[in-house]
């Protein structure tokens, strides 16, 4: 069966790497969560002193320290998809707090911090068969992806989906300050000057406010097999 590649971007929160990671196992892709890697390259930053205290970036430190961060991914069996490490050590949960959260578009937003993930990414994805999901997969990874969805979902619908997850994993959540971050992080994503958060023309909008998860990865199959057997 011929391998494609499957770029899903959207907003903050509403399902992407669900249905990006389940489709991936279903159909024996690779799947890379981008927003990781960002996340990553966040945390780092805040354990190296990296940010000032307005919560801007000392971007020229910054710079100089690049080559000293490491992302690599490894499945995990029992998670079913792959945890991320940061020079070694697996920061798969360190990574998903609200205080990376609040400061990881201030990082996404830096034009070398991104040429140096897009680079990986495009590495990663150099013989198709992946899922990659993020804000610029359509756009600019792999703008001749065959198959590009575009995900969104009312701001409080995200909110609350995100709140549910931290709650459930015993995490610290607020619903108000997690919907403002989310709120924000759309703002910053979609105004920034270096591949703003934007649906390629050629990809397909999926709202998913009322669906169920299984009704989501049903009608991503399905978009899937067109693409595959036409
Ligand atoms: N259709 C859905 N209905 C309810 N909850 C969902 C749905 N899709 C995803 N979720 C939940 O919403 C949360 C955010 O999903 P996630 O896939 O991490 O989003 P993203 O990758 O877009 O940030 C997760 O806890 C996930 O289980
Ligand atoms: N391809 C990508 C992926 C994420 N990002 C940035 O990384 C942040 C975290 O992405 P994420 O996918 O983990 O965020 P959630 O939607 O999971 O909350 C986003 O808010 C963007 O600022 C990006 O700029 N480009």
């Amino acid at each position: 069966m011929k391998k494609i590649t499957i770029a899903i971007d959207g907003f903050s929160s509403c399902g992407k790497s669900t249905m990006a990671k389940e489709l991936a196992k279903k159909i024996g892709y690779i799947y890379v969560d981008t927003g990781a890697m960002y996340r990553s390259v966040t945390l780092f930053a805040m354990r190296h002193g990296l940010f000032n205290a307005d919560g801007s970036v000392k971007t020229d430190a910054l710079k100089q320290q690049m080559s000293n961060i490491d992302i690599t991914f490894k499945f995990n069996e029992k998670a079913g998809r792959p945890d991320t490490y940061l020079n070694g050590e697996c920061v798969e949960e360190a990574i998903r707090t609200l205080d990376v959260s609040n400061h990881v578009s201030p990082i996404a937003a830096i034009p070398f911090v991104r040429a140096a993930m897009v680079a990986r990414q495009q590495g990663m994805g150099r013989n198709k068969g992946i899922v990659m999901d993020g804000r610029d997969i359509g756009t600019t990874v792999f703008p001749e992806a065959e198959l590009k969805v575009f995900v969104t979902a009312s701001a409080e619908v995200r909110a609350r989906r995100r709140y549910d997850e931290l709650k459930e994993k015993g995490m610290p959540a607020d619903f108000d300050d997690i919907l403002k971050n989310v709120q924000e992080r759309d703002y910053i994503d979609s105004h920034r000057e270096v591949s703003p958060l934007r649906k390629a023309a050629d990809a397909i909008e999926l709202d998913n406010s009322h669906m169920t998860i299984a009704e989501q990865n049903d009608w991503l199959m399905r978009q899937v097999e067109q693409r595959i057997e036409g």
